[in-house]
């Protein structure tokens, strides 16, 4: 049996921090990607602070295995240098069958534990993962005397993680939220692609062939319109996170001079309610900026439903469109967003001003 209503939130190490009740909405549109033993990355990575809503110091895959104590250390010296004011500090840790992961965490936590905001595990298969690593983390807490808890982040990467989407959403209070890891998903599921998210040309739909006097026209020029390979996974997500009070995101987009691509990839993620995308770029951070914060035309028209509908019942017509106590909790998610933004990114605040309804 799982642990008890009673136990749940109890510290799971004498002296550890509550775990929290809820997960706070912190805008995270990017969560941007360096390797802190990077020499050339590190050095941009102050001047980034304020520009993007994570930054995070990844010590996984695209860290060679000769660098991975130079980049745990990188991360210990950069967390230790750095005011991150507005800015979340993320980590991604080793996988945990790893050579690296218990040094990871064993110095990450009382060195700069104060500083991390969100431990990102990776190819996490089952609630198990979650357990062990929420345990750890108390009893490290606990020894470094820590008064807030470190969150936990898991990447969908495994068949079994997706298949246990639900019990690891639901294994500890610590969860934070999940994202997609699609190529190591795709490698597991043996997904004939090999690509690092984004889609594929030959995943369509064609157009049916057209009939001529009565004889199909198989060789017809027919229209074919690409799908989303990750369309199930990403509504997955979506579920057991709005379920859990988590947040969802779209994960990487390996193809780094196709923006185009990428904004269409991130808006799709973002229109299906996921609230932010990895960055792996610099030139990223302004594509998941941009799509994960609400349009000022639809701020301005979710205000006008709000608005209109007073106690928030009943039916009314707005530009010839029905609105009623469903479409109004819509247009409230909408302004949420759009007030948590505003908040923390001058530019948004007086965009979203400049269209404000006068009471
Ligand atoms: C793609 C790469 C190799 C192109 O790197 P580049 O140097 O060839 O690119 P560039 O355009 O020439 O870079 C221009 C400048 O920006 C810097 N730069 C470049 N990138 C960054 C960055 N992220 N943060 C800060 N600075 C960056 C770079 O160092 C350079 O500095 P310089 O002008 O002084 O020479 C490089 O951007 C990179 O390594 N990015 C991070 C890759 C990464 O973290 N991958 C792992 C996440 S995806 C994943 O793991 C999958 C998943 C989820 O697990 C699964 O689906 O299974
Ligand atoms: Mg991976």
């Amino acid at each position: 049996m799982s642990r008890t209503a009673k136990d749940f939130f109890a510290p799971l190490a004498v002296g550890a921090p509550a775990p929290p009740r809820e997960i706070p909405a912190r805008p995270s549109r990017a969560i941007h990607f360096f390797d802190p033993g990077n020499e050339k990355m590190a050095a941009k990575v102050p001047a980034m602070v304020g520009t993007v809503d994570v930054l995070l110091g990844n010590l996984e895959d695209a860290v060679k295995a000769e660098n991975k104590e130079r980049s745990r250390q990188g991360l210990v010296d950069i967390a230790k240098a750095t005011d991150f004011g507005p800015t979340q500090l993320w980590t991604r840790i080793n996988s945990l069958d790893s050579p690296w992961v218990l040094d990871d965490l064993t110095t990450l936590v009382p060195e700069i534990g104060d500083k991390l905001d969100v431990v990102m595990v990776p190819k996490v298969q089952g609630a198990e993962d979650i357990h062990y690593v929420d345990r750890l983390l108390a009893q490290l807490e606990a020894k470094a005397g820590l008064t807030r808890p470190v969150l936990v982040h898991a990447i969908l990467e495994t068949a079994r993680g997706v298949a246990n989407i639900e019990e690891i959403c639901a294994a500890s209070p610590r969860m934070q939220g999940l994202s997609l890891g699609p190529a190591d998903l795709a490698a597991d599921r043996r997904m004939k692609t090999t690509r690092v998210g984004g889609g594929h040309p030959g995943y369509l739909v064609r157009q049916d062939a057209p009939r001529v006097d009565g004889e199909t026209q198989y060789d017809a020029e027919r229209a074919s319109y690409q799908q989303d390979l990750w369309h199930y996974t990403i509504a997955r997500m979506v579920d057991a996170c709005a379920m859990h009070g988590i947040y969802p995101y779209y994960g990487p987009f390996g193809d780094i001079l196709d923006t185009v691509a990428c904004e269409d990839q991130f808006r799709n993620a973002f229109l299906l309610g996921c609230v932010g995308a990895w960055s792996l770029h610099p030139v990223q951070i302004q594509i998941a900026n941009r799509v994960f914060s609400p349009s000022v035309e639809d701020v301005a028209h979710a205000r006008r439903v709000i608005a209109a509908m007073g106690d928030g019942t009943g039916a009314v017509m707005i530009d010839g469109k029905m609105e009623d106590d469903a479409s109004v909790k819509q247009c409230q998610v909408m302004v949420a967003l759009a007030d948590e933004l505003a908040a923390i990114d001058p530019e948004l605040r007086q965009q979203y001003d400049a269209i404000r309804i006068e009471d």
